[in-house]
Parts: C-alpha cells; structure tokens; sequence
C-alpha cells in the first residue's frame, strides 16, 4: 500500500517521528503498519556503521525486509538513518515495482541539536551512537530534497522546535496522503506505477519450465536427425510432428547453434509466455 522512508542525522528524532505516524495511522484506521529498523532486525548500531561493508550489509537487510514486506494491503515504515540519496532512490525503485504510495518524512535537526541528543543518551546508558560514528555518518549525510522523485512527497519536521506527536503538521500531511488525500502539486502524488525496468521477472513454475525443455530438445534431435539424413544438402521442410506446423530451414543449422538458439528460446519464454500477466 505505502512505503514511508524516514530519512534525518542521528539522534534527529525519527524513531520518535516513526511512532507518532504509527499512532497517527492507527487513528485514521489505516491499513496495518510494519515498522522496520535496525532493532527490529536485531542488528547493533554501532556494529552497523562500524565501517562501509558493515553498513553497505546493514542497508542491503533492511532493504530486503522492506522488499518482503511491501504489498498493497500494509503500511511499511523504514526507520533508519536513509541518509545517502542513493540509497532511497533504490527504495524508491522498489516502491515503484510494487505500485504502491511512497513518501519521505524528514526529521531536520541541526548537527549541534542532535550531538546533544545522543550525548544525553549516552549519559542515561541508552542506546547511543559512539562519536566517532556520529561525526562521521553527520558529515555524510545526504539532505533530501522534495525536487527529487525519491525524495517526494517530502515531509518535514523542525525536531529542535517542536516535540512529534500525532497533531504535528508533518505528522498530519503524512497521515492524509497515506490514507488517501494525496499531496496535489507533488512529483508522486499517488501510487507508483511499475514500469517494464521495474517490474520482478516471475518465472515459470519448475514443471513448465521442465516440460518446455523437453520439449525444445525433443524438437532439436528432429531437426538434426533430418540434416544428417539430408547427407549435406539443406532440408528445407521438417515435420515435427501431427498437427503442428513444419519447420522451415533456410540454411543448415549446427548443433552448437541450435543448442545456443534453445537455450535463448527457453529463457524468453519461461520470463514471458509461462509466467502469465496480473
Ligand atoms: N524536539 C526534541 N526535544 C528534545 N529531545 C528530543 C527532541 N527530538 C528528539 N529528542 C531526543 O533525541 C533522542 C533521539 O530520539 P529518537 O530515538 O527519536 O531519534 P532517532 O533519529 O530515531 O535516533 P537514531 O538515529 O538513534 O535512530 C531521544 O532521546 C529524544 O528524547
């Protein structure tokens, strides 16, 4: 149904955003949320943004969990730092193929506002990033901007003006579009739409696909047999069987290339003819 990706500096308040929608949803009746983050997914944040391939694993999991869990009938809520532009496009794309809503919710907080944060947490024994951590995920973090598909509809929360709840605009606007209202004037007002580049190959079921292939060799020994049996000359004419049309040959065709021509006709078909359409 709907993809929300919150997106702000550490300790900027998303989680605290994340819960406010989520109680803003439930109010509204909304279709079931599924909140997705770090926690969740039992993974240690620290451990996560310990260095690149630590935290190139952290977001190749989250985004397989929102790619799970994404339908038309739930709500999913991403709720990590999604600071690299890169990195929401792709969530993005994956809201595209499966045609639904998508929209981000921005919790801006100044890097001062949110090292003050996180020092308090890490003071009360909570959940904290470790400094160097902080410096270096604030320095990388990517702003959005409402110009950019993936980025829109944007909305965004003032975190060191106000506390979130379910009454703040932010909070409201999302609500609205999520259930409904739509955001006129943005670039994503309403449901995505896949598109041929988007859209997951559903294969063929492994009966088909056997079947096909039998069938395909079957038809290859034909036409091999009947070129040997033509002793060189081509054979222009070869019956496959009753009630299906002959095969024309305008050439000679060698086993390597019908072998390369079978297994090209395979794959086409089991991505198009056996798969069907919705
Ligand atoms: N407007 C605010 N006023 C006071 N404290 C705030 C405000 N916004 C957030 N905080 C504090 O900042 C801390 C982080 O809040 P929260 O967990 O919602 O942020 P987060 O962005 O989800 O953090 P993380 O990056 O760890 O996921 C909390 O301890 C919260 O009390």
């Amino acid at each position: 149904m709907a993809l929300v990706v919150m997106c702000g500096q550490p300790c900027s308040g998303k989680s605290s955003a994340a819960a406010a929608l989520i109680k803003a949803l439930e109010k509204a009746k909304s279709k079931p949320v599924s909140l997705i983050n770090e926690p969740s997914l039992n993974l240690d944040r620290n451990e996560s943004f310990k260095d690149m391939p630590s935290e190139k694993n952290l977001r190749g999991v989250l985004r397989s969990a929102v790619d799970r869990k994404s339908s038309k009938d739930a709500i999913v809520i991403i709720d990590s730092l999604n600071n690299i532009k890169g990195y929401r496009y792709e969530l993005w794309c994956l809201a595209r193929a499966a045609g639904i809503l998508y929209c981000v919710l921005h919790c801006d907080a100044g890097e001062e506002d949110c090292r003050a944060w996180n020092q308090l947490r890490q003071k009360e024994g909570a959940a904290s990033y470790e400094d160097r951590i902080f410096d270096d995920l604030v320095r990388r973090f990517e702003r959005p901007d409402g110009k950019n598909r993936w980025d829109s509809p944007l909305f965004e929360h003032k975190s060191a003006l106000e506390k979130i709840d379910e009454t703040s605009e932010a909070i409201v606007k999302a609500t609205a579009f999520l259930t409904g209202s739509g955001v006129p004037g943005s670039r994503n007002s309403g449901v995505l739409q896949p598109t041929v580049a988007t859209q997951t190959t559903r294969h063929a079921d492994t009966n088909s696909l056997y079947e096909l292939d039998r069938a395909t060799q079957e038809v290859m020994k034909i036409l091999v047999e009947a070129q040997t049996q033509g002793s060189g000359a081509v054979v222009r004419k070869v019956p496959i069987g009753d009630g299906i049309p002959e095969i024309s040959l305008q050439r000679s065709v060698g086993l390597p290339e019908l072998r390369r021509l079978k297994r090209t006709f395979v794959k086409l078909a089991s991505q198009t003819s056996l798969s069907g359409t919705d």
